[in-house]
């Protein structure tokens, strides 16, 4: 199969026609030339192609392009250099072009003289394929009254995932552009109070990807793609911007550069303003409306994001998960989900609850070290008095670590191979702290549950009845989600309702068969 190809369209309200017959022959990246004078604009450009219109008449084309492919499973980079400059004949695409389609019947010559003279780009053996889909009425390009075109365009974004909406965006600004593009992408600081922003892509990854993008839409102009800790990024200090690309959302911030600037006594901005695209396929109802990076990463929740790393040193079987994540974020609910669907399960918590009953040795080494003022009227540990003792004081917090893990572990051990002989294949070791103890070691991979800090503190308060302070100092105790979720292999989050957990482990669970099985296959181990 093809990984990349070339569509070239002469009426682009053919690309949802012919993208069923497209994705047959692709994996991966569709490259799309709009051509509105039909192939003899790019083969033999003429006068009155010279003369074309401002390329901002094209934009409700390309809009129109990208709506059409937003529920195909095709990364989709709509090419807008030619269209911007009626000289420009051929066609550069950063990856090269395995096979090229054509919106409607053409000669084999004529197929082939377009491979020869308009691409740069293409491996040997490159296909090209007409597309007979019948006659559909021609859309032409609609003129506008704001069809201005500036040297310097300035956006910003946070651009996770980029998707279509994304590209619409910087599309929108690329074809206004005469000469630099300047974008802001906003730095890890500047994410906190996005939902999941534990799995949005480094910095450096999502501005690399805007820049292969531009240049590949446009590599005729320069561009500046840099990170923004702050809503205005270099807009406040830079007297060459002329335009500002926006969203509907982030209409209003365009306007607060403008004061900003007019404080600075620098001139304003022209505002374009892009409506959001609605989406019209939503996969979860928890999505939101609008097509939304956020969307992307509600859906790989229970999904496989990482390779487990290699455990040369542990049998395949029982094959160990590590669950784990913060205070309050729900691991119990996926580990009983989980047992429900044949898993066996080491509950670490409750486990090391046992552990501190009078006669076990435990129990005695921390009345040493804690005092008898952890202990209730029967002499049993109270772990309320206990937990207020640690949580908070690192140093006591430290101790109890050290004396209650390596007990644990060992008997978190002989759990683990009680389970294995009542036949159980597939063990999950829940524990909160699992990864400061150092037990990812003994796990094949590690799943993590995650919520919003403030809704731990939410939690906590209601469900221990905690102040707002001790929940802020058990929550604090803890490593933040970002660090829980690096090289974890399943991420799930309890914050939606108890369905959407269901649904997201139940997806884990299926993933993790589908893995094993491939394993087995690949190395011959059985479970
Ligand atoms: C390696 C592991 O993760 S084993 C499982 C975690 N347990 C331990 O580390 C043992 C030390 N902790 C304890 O014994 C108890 O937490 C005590 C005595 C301090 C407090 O007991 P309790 O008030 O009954 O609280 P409980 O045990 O339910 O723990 C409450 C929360 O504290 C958190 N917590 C538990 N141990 C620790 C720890 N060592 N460090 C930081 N947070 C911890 C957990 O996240 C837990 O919330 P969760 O069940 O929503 O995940």
């Amino acid at each position: 199969m093809a990984k990349t190809g070339l569509l070239v369209v002469t009426n682009p309200s053919r690309v949802a026609k012919v993208l069923p017959d497209v994705q047959k022959h692709l994996l991966n990246k569709l490259y799309i030339q709009y051509l509105p004078q039909c192939l003899s604009r790019l083969l033999t450009p003429t006068a009155a192609s010279l003369s074309s219109p401002s390329p901002v008449v094209y934009s409700k084309n390309v809009i129109g392009m990208y709506s059409q492919s937003l529920n195909q499973n095709i990364d989709v980079a709509i090419l807008l250099a030619c269209l911007k400059n009626p000289m420009q004949s051929v066609i550069h695409t950063k990856k090269p072009i395995d096979v090229v389609f054509f919106d409607r019947v053409l000669s084999g010559d004529e197929m082939n003289a377009f491979l020869k003279k308009c691409l740069s780009n293409v491996t040997v053996g490159c296909t090209v394929v007409s597309l007979d889909i019948g006659e559909t009425e021609a859309q032409q390009p609609e003129t506008t009254d704001d069809d201005k075109m500036y040297d310097n365009v300035v956006l910003g974004g946070t651009f996770d995932r980029l998707h279509t909406g994304h590209k619409i965006l910087l599309s929108e600004a690329v074809l206004r552009c005469r000469r630099k593009m300047t974008v802001g992408v906003t730095d890890a600081s500047m994410l906190k109070s996005k939902y999941l922003s534990e799995l949005i892509e480094p910095c450096e990854d999502r501005m690399s990807h805007v820049l292969e993008f531009l240049q590949d839409v446009d590599p005729n102009i320069e561009y500046d793609v840099v990170p923004i800790s702050d809503p205005f990024g270099p807009t406040k200090d830079d007297p060459t911007f002329e335009l500002i690309v926006v969203s509907e959302e982030t209409l209003k911030g365009g306007l607060k550069i403008n004061e900003v600037r007019a404080q600075k006594s620098l001139n304003p901005l022209a505002v374009h303003s892009v409506n959001l695209l609605v989406t019209s396929n939503k996969q979860e109802q928890e999505e939101e409306d609008k097509v939304s990076s956020g969307n992307l990463r509600l859906r790989v929740l229970g999904t496989r994001l990482n390779k487990p790393e290699a455990r040369p040193n542990l049998p395949f079987s029982p094959y160990i998960i590590g669950l784990t994540g913060g205070i309050a974020s729900g691991k119990s609910s996926v580990g009983r989900r989980l047992e429900e669907m044949g898993a066996g399960l080491v509950d670490c918590d409750s486990l090391a609850h046992t552990l501190y009953r009078r006669g076990e040795p435990l129990h005695d080494k921390l009345v040493e070290y804690f005092g008898r003022t952890i202990l209730d009227a029967e002499g049993e540990v109270d772990r309320k008095v206990l937990g207020s003792l640690v949580f908070g004081d690192k140093e006591k917090l430290t101790a109890l670590n050290n004396m209650v893990w390596p007990a644990l572990w060992e008997r978190t051990k002989l759990e683990i191979s009680k389970i294995h002989a009542s036949g159980k294949n597939i063990i999950v070791v829940e524990a909160a702290v699992l990864r400061q103890a150092g037990w990812e070691q003994h796990c094949h991979e590690i799943w993590v549950s995650i919520i919003p800090s403030d809704e731990a503190v939410r939690r906590l308060k209601e469900r221990n009845n905690l102040s707002e302070e001790a929940a802020w100092a058990r929550v604090s105790a803890q490593s933040n989600n970002a660090e829980q979720v690096k090289g974890a292999t399943t991420v799930l989050s309890t914050l939606w309702s108890y369905d959407f957990t269901q649904r997201q482990v139940t997806r884990a669970w299926r993933h993790l068969h589908a893995y094993l099985e491939k394993e087995s296959l690949a190395k011959g181990n059985k479970l």
